[in-house]
């Protein structure tokens, strides 16, 4: 589902109006209606809103419940939508206040326009003995897209008084005190309930920690055509299950174990060969028809004996953490019998004394999902992974953790956590890479540029482990014949939605272990194919 940044609306309401020839006032209309259908729905149950016309024509029969609904009003357009909504719901008989943030005077002249059009048909302000607590819902139609943060007052106290009331609250086009870019927030921003977004959706609600204030989403459309957005630069995405099982490959009747790719994986150390185990259960689990696990002559039997029975165990020609001329040279040959490389779970950090090594990985001519120990290997490189990236002219997903991504950017783990789209974006275009930004909201971005956010997933998957079955299901999924942008997606959203079964069923959040994904991949792979036929139908 498309996104749009807050500049890039400000482009589309203008383009909207200036090209497509529909008039501000008209937009706001269409805006106000929803905010009042969605409140309606709120005070008098689901499905409330499609007896609008009735219900103004039988007035009086209504008028008895009497719910109350509060409006604070900015002094901008956003204001101008609650005061469009604040009018039909005063029409239709509830109990309307409009609390004015600011004089009378300063209201924009739109906006101004909209107070007009409330006090004709009788619509009331909110006097001194009114007061928010008594509000069934509150609307917070106090700042939008014309938003600066941090909060100004005389905005503050406003924001105070609406946490204080304990109210639901319903947020025109985003939360105030958000920002619809990056999803951060201000100490103030309001917590909503429901949000009705303007238009079309913003990344900031779907991204820590802006998704826990925005509530239910609801658009309100304006009939922005997908092309125009794009067109005017929208960049930025929501993954859902429609985008999935478009982008779900149904496996060919007439296949065999050649036509789903081979995965070589060049993972685990001494005390750490679990996370090899992972990898490698994980790119079966994708799909892939062999999978490939390189090993140390010195590893021992008992290990590899631990490994998926599945499992191809290729010896190369040198022990544990020793990257010299021989084992680099078996290691290549090794990598040119497979179609897709997966580098890094539990590797350790060894080859940080073998620039060489890190270079002649760095030319393998196959595709790479690059994870874990690897990246802090290239992040620790004296151009910190520069020269890396430019030798690399294959396909390269890239899977760190926050923590990774940070030492790969040079930037503190927190500044990186403040916008996490942005910095994705920008280290995915500066080496030509598909940037994996794991974490609650996993964020993938590429070249191009796009931007996605991950909707599935929940905090069982924050334990040792889980990171290394994703690295395992990507080059699963690029060796069946995913394309690298596809295989993304599909992998992360399918490493998050089998999270989210087993912890509907047989695992809670808190005992889910990353071995356990193992057995919902199918459920999850199931259901997209099911969405996939339906939308195929329909
Ligand atoms: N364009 C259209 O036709 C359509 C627009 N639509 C609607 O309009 C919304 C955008 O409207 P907008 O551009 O007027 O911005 P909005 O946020 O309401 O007010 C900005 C004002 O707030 C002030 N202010 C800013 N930051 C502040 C801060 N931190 N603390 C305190 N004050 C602050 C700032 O004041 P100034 O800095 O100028 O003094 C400025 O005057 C959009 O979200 C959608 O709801 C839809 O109906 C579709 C059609
Ligand atoms: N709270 C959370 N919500 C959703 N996904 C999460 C959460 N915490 C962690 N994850 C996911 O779990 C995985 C953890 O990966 P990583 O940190 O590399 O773990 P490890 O190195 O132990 O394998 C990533 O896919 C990440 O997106
Ligand atoms: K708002």
């Amino acid at each position: 589902m498309l996104l749009v940044t807050s500049a890039e609306m400000q482009k589309l309401d203008t383009v909207m109006i200036e090209e497509i020839g529909v008039a501000s006032a008209a937009l706001m209309e269409s805006v106000g209606l929803r905010v009042a259908e969605v409140t309606m729905d709120m005070v008098d149950g689901t499905g409330a809103h499609q007896s609008m016309g009735e219900r103004v024509s039988s007035r009086s029969r209504e008028m008895d419940s009497r719910k109350m609904i509060a409006v604070v009003v900015g002094k901008g357009h956003n204001g101008a939508d609650g005061l469009v909504a604040a009018r039909y719901l005063h029409v239709l008989g509830y109990s309307v206040r409009v609390w004015l943030t600011s004089d009378e005077r300063d209201l924009s002249h739109l906006t101004h326009i909209q107070l007009c059009a409330y006090r004709n048909v009788h619509g009331r302000l909110a006097e001194e003995t009114d007061d928010l607590t008594q509000a069934d819902v509150i609307i917070d139609a106090i700042l939008g897209n014309g938003s600066q943060l941090p909060v100004r007052e005389p905005l503050r106290p406003f924001l105070q008084a609406i946490h204080k009331a304990h109210r639901p609250v319903l947020s025109i086009d985003f939360p105030t005190g958000l920002d619809p870019d990056s999803g951060q927030v201000d100490v103030d921003c309001v917590k909503a309930v429901r949000t009705v977004a303007c238009g079309l959706s913003k990344p900031g609600l779907y991204v820590e920690p802006g998704r826990a204030y925005a509530g239910q989403i609801t658009i309100a459309s304006l009939a922005i055509s997908y092309h125009m957005a794009v067109r005017h630069g929208a960049h930025h995405f929501l993954v859902t299950e429609q985008d999935i099982a478009k982008r779900y490959r149904r496996r060919p009747q007439d296949s065999h174990k050649g036509s789903f790719g081979r995965v070589g994986v060049l993972a685990g150390s001494p005390g750490m060969y679990g996370a090899a185990r992972l990898a490698v259960e994980g790119a079966y689990r994708a799909g892939a028809g062999l999978v490939y696990y390189f090993a140390p002559e010195d590893l021992s039997d008992t290990w590899v004996s631990g490994f998926p029975v599945e499992a191809v165990v290729k010896r190369y020609a040198g022990r544990a953490g020793v990257w010299n001329v021989d084992a680099i040279a078996s290691l290549l040959a090794l990598f040119a019998q497979v179609d897709v490389g997966v580098i890094g779970p539990g590797m350790g950090r060894s080859m940080q004394d073998s620039p060489e090594a890190l270079l002649a990985l760095a030319q393998l001519p196959i595709p790479l999902v690059l994870d874990a120990d690897f990246l802090q290997v290239v992040a620790a490189s004296e151009d910190g992974g520069v020269t890396f990236f430019e030798h690399r002219k294959h396909l390269t997903i890239i899977t760190p953790h926050p923590k990774e991504f940070a030492q790969l950017i040079k930037r503190p783990t927190s500044v990186v956590q403040e916008n996490r789209l942005l910095y994705a974006k920008e280290y995915a275009v500066k080496t030509q890479t598909i940037v994996v930004l794991k974490g609650a909201g996993t964020v993938i971005a590429t070249p191009e540029p796009a931007v996605w956010i991950n909707s599935t997933g929940n905090s069982g998957l924050a334990t040792g482990g889980t990171g290394d079955v994703l690295a395992g299901l990507l080059g699963g999924l690029l060796a069946s014949g995913y394309g690298a942008e596809s295989a993304a997606l599909v992998g992360v959203y399918v490493h998050g939605k089998a999270a989210e079964l087993a912890c509907t069923t047989q695992y809670s959040q808190e005992s889910l272990v990353a071995s356990d994904l193992f057995a919902w991949f199918g459920t999850a792979f199931r259901q997209i194919s099911w969405e996939m036929d339906i939308s195929h139908d329909g």
